[in-house]
């Protein structure tokens, strides 16, 4: 089995594949992120659909790498006969998606095997297969996955599987296309797969070469926004939390979840990083996006939304899917959709107010009316308990962290107000809800005695999530409760030098605070956080040695999952997961005193 860190991402902005350093193509959903999977042996096996294609009888390359600051990886194998590579990568495109890959000779005579199992459902339905035009065709249902090659290979099936074998000389190539499209259509229109590379190496060197981040860790940077850019779909602007579904937490744990929509928390830390770095079009395609999918009662805000803004996403198990290494359940759609997580507020209006003060505008009277009707909805409903960021799935509390954020969307509000008073808004009646949340959070989440912020109030459990009171300017970073807190949360959550998200396993007769079973690994995000408040808090040394160590967590191609068991020294959770990236971006920018945030 794989472990998580041994896939690559390769995409098309639209949705993404998860390749394995065998050569097989393990996760693809077609056509979109959140549509089902075609290739699901991520979360079983190859009798799930998986497309491998290597040196016949080879296992895991060489080496590997993106090729320059692109999304297309290159795959070496160096074998007796001679060396391969193959070059993976999706075109952008308008509507039908193509996966290609070009097998090229680089030395000697290598005896290549494409194994291709198509089973659309996530895994569930063999399709049947037919020869047209110099295709082999897979068709089921709506779904039509179209394969060809240049020059023809023969192809043959065996064992619910299409199959070739063909030899590469030095210096010969052979391209692959796959492309999805609907099965009532006819043929899809096809793709040059040596000009597409082309296209795809020069779109994505130009893309690159607008980060203005001019640091140190430019590399580790400028791959964590290739990463993030890929998980933006570009028909709408909304940016998924990761292009995968159910990987666990825990190996063997139920904490699997599927992350291929848009949080509304995790899309405007995403845009913060992009705009932050340069990239404004980005950033209006999201607000555009937000003003569409928010659009209606303000009290009817949700925290996770469809690619498109879709409300409602199902939560349900593929109870044929063994899961990645016997991790079930296999879930699709979010059951989080339906939390009142009140952080989500501050988030919003705190990346519009940057948007607005970063010139770009944010800006639109429409949007500005939005965040009005938010402040309305926040000052009747900040005083109830919520599930909060991390969407626990136990009873409602009072969390810090929410009760922060609430602060923050007051607080944006009023410099907004303060900034340019022309605009209409209850200027008075914002204030005051500022000064209040600030009251009662200093007064009911703080615990005086260990000085430091709890997770809820009257609770002793802590929350990484506090680390962000000095980043979101709730308390200036040399205040002692900053401290303190900071050195509460590094000396209680922390584990094998990563940090956890909150306690779980400190209580053991209580019920987990977020009402599920099993552990999880340090999460990534909140260990960039701990070192931004380290640095924040005058210890740059140790912030430096921080985000180091977190440096050298990401795999060979700079990507990083949810989480870490740094006891098993692997990476957990979904992958790649633009929380983690986000944190790694934002770290890079304090450290190299780019930091733009408040
Ligand atoms: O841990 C329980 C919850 O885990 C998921 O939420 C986490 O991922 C979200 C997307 O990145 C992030 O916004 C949130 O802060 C994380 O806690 C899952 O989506 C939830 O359904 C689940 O309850």
């Amino acid at each position: 089995m794989a472990l998580i860190e041994d896939y690559a991402l390769i995409g098309d902005l639209q949705t993404g594949a998860l390749v394995g350093r065998d050569g097989s193509v393990d996760w693809l959903c077609l056509p979109r992120f959140d549509s089902p999977a075609c290739f699901a042996a991520l979360l079983g096996d190859e009798d799930n659909g998986h497309w491998r294609l290597a040196p016949a009888g080879a296992g895991a390359c060489t080496r590997r790498a993106y090729l320059e600051d692109s999304l297309v990886l290159e795959s070496v194998w160096e074998t007796d006969d001679g060396t391969v590579k193959v070059t993976d990568f999706m075109p952008q495109r308008d509507r039908a998606p193509d996966l290609v890959r070009i097998v090229e000779g680089v030395s000697g005579s290598v005896e290549m095997r494409s194994v291709l199992r198509l089973r659309f459902d996530y895994g569930a339905i063999v399709p049947w297969i037919r020869r047209s035009d110099g295709h082999r065709v897979a068709v089921a249902g709506p779904d039509s996955v179209w394969l060809r090659s240049e020059p023809p290979v023969r192809t043959y099936g065996e064992d619910f599987s299409t199959r070739s074998e063909f030899t590469v000389e030095a210096g010969e190539t052979v391209a692959f296309v796959l492309t999805w499209h609907p099965s009532h259509e006819a043929r899809p229109r096809l793709v040059d797969p040596h000009e597409s590379l082309r296209h795809s190496l020069e779109d994505w060197r130009e893309w690159a070469e607008r980060c203005r981040y001019r640091g140190p860790h430019r590399e580790a940077v400028v791959r964590s926004l290739i990463t993030l850019k890929a998980l933006t779909y570009a028909p709408t602007g909304g940016i998924v939390a990761a292009p995968t579904t159910s990987l666990p937490e825990e190996i063997g744990g139920v904490r699997n979840w599927d992350y291929r929509y848009c949080w509304l928390r995790d899309s405007t830390l995403t845009l913060n990083s992009l705009f932050a770095l340069g990239y404004e079009d980005e950033a209006a395609a999201w607000r555009d996006w937000l003003l569409r999918a928010v659009a209606g009662d303000p009290g009817d805000l949700q925290t996770i939304y469809g690619l498109a803004g879709e409300r409602r996403l199902p939560e349900r198990e593929l109870s044929w899917l063994p899961g990645y290494e016997r991790s079930t359940p296999v879930r699709t759609g979010n059951e989080a959709v339906g939390q009142l997580q009140l952080d989500v507020y501050g988030e919003v209006i705190d990346s519009l107010y940057a948007a607005r003060g970063g010139g770009l505008g944010g800006g639109r009277p429409h949007a500005w009316n939005i965040q009005r009707c938010f402040l309305d909805f926040l000052k009747d409903h900040w005083r109830e308990p919520d599930e909060g960021l991390w969407e626990i799935r136990g009873p409602r509390r009072h969390f810090v962290h929410s009760k922060v954020m609430a602060w923050v969307a007051a607080d944006r509000a009023v410099r907004t107000l303060e900034q340019d008073p022309r605009l209409p808004g209850d200027l008075e009646g914002w204030r005051a809800m500022r000064d209040e949340v600030h009251r009662e959070v200093c007064e009911k989440g703080y615990d005086k005695e260990r000085n430091t912020f709890t997770q809820y109030y009257g609770s002793r459990d802590l929350d990484a999530a506090t680390l962000l009171i000095p980043r979101v300017g709730f308390l200036p970073p040399d205040d002692p409760r900053v401290v303190g807190t900071v050195d509460a949360v590094r000396r209680e959550l922390r584990r094998d030098g990563l940090i956890r998200r909150y306690s779980l396993d400190d209580t053991p007769d209580e019920a987990p605070v977020d009402g599920l079973p099993g552990g999880e690994g340090a999460f990534l995000a909140c260990s960039f956080w701990l070192a931004d408040a380290l640095c924040m808090t005058g210890r740059e040394k140790e912030a430096r040695e921080m985000f180091e160590r977190l440096l050298a967590v990401r795999n060979d191609l700079g990507l990083l999952a949810e989480e870490y068991d740094p006891r098993a020294g692997r990476q957990l959770g979904n992958f790649p997961q633009a929380f983690s990236h986000i944190g790694l971006v934002g770290t890079a920018l304090l450290l190299a005193g780019e930091d733009t945030a408040h």
